[in-house]
Parts: structure tokens; sequence; C-alpha cells
């Protein structure tokens, strides 16, 4: 593989062009999805020379990213799932850094729903799109003044995301989360709700009894899911109202598989959002797979704020009716 390219943000490099990246890390945790990438991680880092900074213990790699962002560091490698994304963004926010460095997913997690949906399959595709890729700056979406680049959970499935054991990850894969949905949903008896959305002035409100409310900035819940327009500066937000479980059922599949809106979801798109409860209950909700709590949520976007590089599959302008 060459050195790295000569990029502008939002232009695809054509061909083999000058150096610009100063210093390239990568930020590998070695225990993210099956735990068994970091020799070929390590390999593929020293070939195409990158430093490797392998994670410790949580919220490790938060620490790794404000280091790069405070040295000569341009480029960051992401070894990790969703979760250390995460962390290695908001590292890199707090040295106000998101400005001067580029991120790649590597995906070696269990879902790596940001890699998939940059079109970044494998860490030999992650490595080659810093050669060869489009860079693009994409939204962040913005939860408890925390920055998230996958998703906000309220509700059921941020307590079943939590609970979601690594046993089972490892059964279902990416369908665990569904799996431990289901599971949960008998012990649990809805969320009091009162939203506000907000796009371009117009403000729009839903109150009810809601199982969870999903805020997707690079993916989408709504209909069949996939990537949504990530460099529009909106939330993709659904809400699944309280019912019985076996209609939940059937609404998740009409959902997925007929991709028709149903009566039990609303679903708007925003690019600020306050969530509270009716008497200021505790809302439970997951960012990017990691639990927190709070008794209201103010989400909204900093559009285009991350730099990464993009795989050939990423569709800035995605279509969806
Ligand atoms: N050395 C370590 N030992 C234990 N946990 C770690 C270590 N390094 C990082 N972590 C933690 O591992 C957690 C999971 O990482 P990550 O999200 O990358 O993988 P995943 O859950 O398998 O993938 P995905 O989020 O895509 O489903 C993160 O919360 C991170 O803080």
């Amino acid at each position: 593989m060459k050195h790295t390219a000569e990029t502008t943000v939002d232009e695809p490099v054509v061909g083999a062009m000058p150096q610009t990246d100063r210093e390239r890390w990568v930020i590998l945790n070695p225990v993210s999805g099956t735990a068994d990438h970091a020799g070929q991680v390590r390999e593929l880092a020293a070939e195409c020379g990158y430093r490797v900074r392998k994670t410790d213990y949580e919220g490790h790699a938060a620490e790794l990213a404000q280091q790069a962002a405070t040295g000569d560091v341009t480029l960051v490698a992401v070894a990790g799932g969703d979760g250390t994304l995460h962390e290695v963004v908001n590292g890199l926010d707090d040295e106000d850094a998101l400005d001067r460095v580029t991120v790649v997913p590597l995906p070696v997690g269990t879902e790596n729903v940001v890699a998939n949906n940059l079109g970044v399959r494998s860490i030999e595709q992650g490595f080659d799109v810093v050669e060869t890729g489009a860079r693009r700056r994409i939204d962040l979406g913005v939860a408890d003044g925390e920055l998230f680049p996958m998703s906000c959970i309220a509700g059921l499935l941020a307590d079943a995301s939590i609970a979601t054991s690594d046993e089972l990850k490892e059964r279902f894969g990416s369908m665990a989360f569904v799996v431990a949905g289901l599971q949960e949903m008998a012990a649990f008896d809805g969320l009091h709700v009162d939203l506000t959305a907000v796009s371009q002035g117009e403000e729009t409100r839903w109150s009810g009894e809601a199982i969870c409310v999903l805020v997707g900035n690079i993916r989408r819940f709504a209909k069949e899911g996939g990537q949504a327009n990530v460099e529009d500066g909106h939330l993709e937000v659904v809400i699944i109202e309280q019912m019985p479980t076996s209609e939940m059922v059937v609404e998740a599949l009409t959902q997925r598989v007929l991709g028709e809106e149903t009566k039990n979801v609303f679903h708007v798109r925003a690019s600020q959002l306050e969530i509270r409860t009716a008497d200021e209950e505790t809302i439970d909700f997951s960012l990017d797979g990691e639990p927190h709590s709070d008794s209201e949520l103010v989400l909204y976007t900093r559009p285009r704020s991350l730099r990464v590089c993009v795989g050939p599959d990423y569709d800035p302008s995605p279509f969806y009716s």
C-alpha cells in the first residue's frame, strides 16, 4: 500500500497524490467484537506507517484521542466498534481537534454501524480508503452535551442494549439487540413522553406512552432502516408507542419488511429535539450503546463537524421516501 494521499475534504481522491497527514495513529481496542483482530491491525498498521496505541480499559480510547490531538496526529484509524469510535470522537472534541483530525473506522466491533454506513467493510478496506477514498465531513449528534456519531436510544431499548450480554451478542450478532428488547418487553411499563422536534424553525410535538424513542444520526430506524443522510444537519427520530408485545413484532416486521408507516410508529426528522417525561421521571438512554440517564434529554446536531474517510458505497444523499 502507498502512503497517504493528498485529500481535500468533500473531493474524491483520484490516484496517488502527495502525503499531507503528518502523523497517523491507530487506536486499537483489543477486546471489541470477537477480540481476534489485533494481529491483523498491527500488521497492516506497520505496513502503512501508523503508530498503534492500544486501549487498556474503558474510556482509554478517549484519552488516547486527546493525546493524538495535542500532538502532530492528523489521521486516526479507530480499530474498534461503535463504542470505541464514540470515545475517540468525544476525546478529539475535548481538545477542539475535530477540525484538524480525520477519522477512519476499522470495523472490528460487533455491529460496526458507523463503519458500515460509511462504506468501510473490513480492516484492509479501512487502510485502503485513507489512500484512495473520498474524505467528507459528516454531522454529529449531541445528546446531553455528549457527541454521538451513531444513535441515541431512550426508553426500553436503551435498557435492552445495556442488558445485551456478550454471550447473546456472540450468538445472535446484531440481532442480539432486538432479541434482548423483546425479552425485556414484559417487564417494561412504558415512558410518558413529551417530545418537541424542531426542523427549519417548524416545531412538531408528540405526547404519549412510548416504548422507546430512537434517534439516528448515521442510521435510520424508520421503515427498512439503512444509512441516513448524515450531511443534512438532521436526526432521524422514531417513537414506538406503547403496545402489546404481539403487536410490537408485527409492527417491527411491517416497518422492516414492507417499509410501511403504521399506526404505532411516529417518525420525524429534526435538527433539535427535547424529550421530557410527564413527572420528571429519569430517562434511561444509550448513546452509541453506552448507558446514561437524566431527567430530560436535549439533542441537536453539529452539522458536518467530523472529517471521515469513506468507502465507495457511502452515499452522501441516500434516497428514501
Ligand atoms: N482493554 C479493554 N478492556 C476492556 N474494555 C475495554 C478495553 N478497551 C476498551 N474497552 C471498552 O470496550 C467497549 C466496547 O467496545 P466497542 O464498542 O468497540 O466494541 P463492540 O461493543 O464489540 O462493538 P459495537 O459497538 O460495534 O457493537 C467500550 O465501551 C470500551 O470502553
